[in-house]
């Protein structure tokens, strides 16, 4: 197993990545180990745990996020363990409040005990929020997979992703299952991005909901484009970003809806694609010459 450095060991995730230690910044995150083609399946993945709870840090989500890191084996828990935990500043001081009421003597050490476990439930519900993904069929369930966690973020990412229940599980989200595939070419060596959320929303919007989750500033092509927050050309992106996101999700639903189109309605849309296309290569971003 390749290693950089003894406390950070590379982590063999498929024969096309493997998660790999990349400094204090980014921590962990997926390297491709070969030329990975457009489509290709890089990564499954089953849940570790999975919560039915919209509030990933309620008092609900924590119940079922103990009862759940309970049940796993040791290997798990040490999987588990070994996940980013990110805790915001407020978070952590309304942490520290509720841990100063527990004074209770029951293990006759003042409540140390008790307070070190409810701390360790707060950090793990945190390690939950910080590394699940939302089942794409429900707006409640979110699963946490030990794999998938390892991948980082990027505004306009090399992989998708999705989460699903299998047939007849859709009950029980402790079986969802977890797929991504490259959506461009990516080179061996290149670190293999996901967009974790908030696709549809303006720069400094976006800036802001990653540093308020997950606790850091996202410096992607996209969002380093010089001024892209201010000036007409940032704002023709954003609109543009959004527009093709749609416009890619209408494409997503096509099966289903293909055969209620004429040729006509086929060749607006993809008119309407291109020229999104073409409205995003003028701002002069390379990532973004989505192959068409
Ligand atoms: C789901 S984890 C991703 C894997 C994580 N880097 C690790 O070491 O396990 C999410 C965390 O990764 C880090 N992260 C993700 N995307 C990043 C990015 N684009 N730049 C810097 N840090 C990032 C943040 O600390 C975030 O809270």
């Amino acid at each position: 197993m390749a290693s950089s450095g003894n406390d950070n060991p590379s982590i063999p995730l498929s024969e096309w990545c493997e998660a790999r230690y990349l400094g204090t910044n980014r921590g962990y995150g997926v390297v491709a180990l070969k030329d990975i083609p457009e489509s290709t399946t890089i990564l499954t993945d089953n849940a570790l745990i999975g919560i039915d709870e919209a509030d990933t840090l309620s008092r609900r989500a924590r119940r079922w996020i103990k009862r759940q890191y309970a049940a796993l084996s040791d290997e798990q828990k040490q999987r588990f363990d070994a996940l980013h935990c990110f805790i915001s500043d407020e978070a952590r001081i309304e942490i520290e409040l509720k841990l100063r009421h527990i004074v209770g003597d029951e293990d006759g050490d003042g409540g140390a005990r008790a307070r070190a476990r409810y701390l360790r439930n707060y950090e793990r519900a945190h390690t939950f929020a910080t590394n699940c993904f939302d089942v794409a069929t429900s707006n409640t369930q979110a699963a946490l997979f030990a794999n998938a966690s390892r991948f980082n973020h990027a505004c306009w990412p090399s992989a998708e992703y999705d989460v699903r229940l299998p047939v007849g599980a859709q009950g029980d989200v402790g079986q969802a299952q977890w797929e991504a595939w490259a959506v461009r070419d990516i080179e061996a060596g290149e670190e293999i991005t996901l967009n974790y959320s908030f696709r549809n929303k303006q720069r400094a919007e976006r800036q802001s909901l990653l540093l308020k989750t997950w606790g850091f500033a996202c410096t992607c092509s996209v969002c380093d484009l010089e001024g892209a927050d201010q000036g007409a050309e940032s704002r023709k992106f954003d609109a543009d970003l959004r527009n093709l996101d749609s416009d890619m999700a209408e494409w997503d639903r096509i099966s289903y809806v293909f055969r209620g189109w004429n040729n006509g309605e086929v060749n607006e849309r993809l008119e309407r694609l291109d020229t999104r296309i073409d409205l995003a290569r003028d701002v002069g971003n390379q990532e973004i010459l989505w192959k068409s």
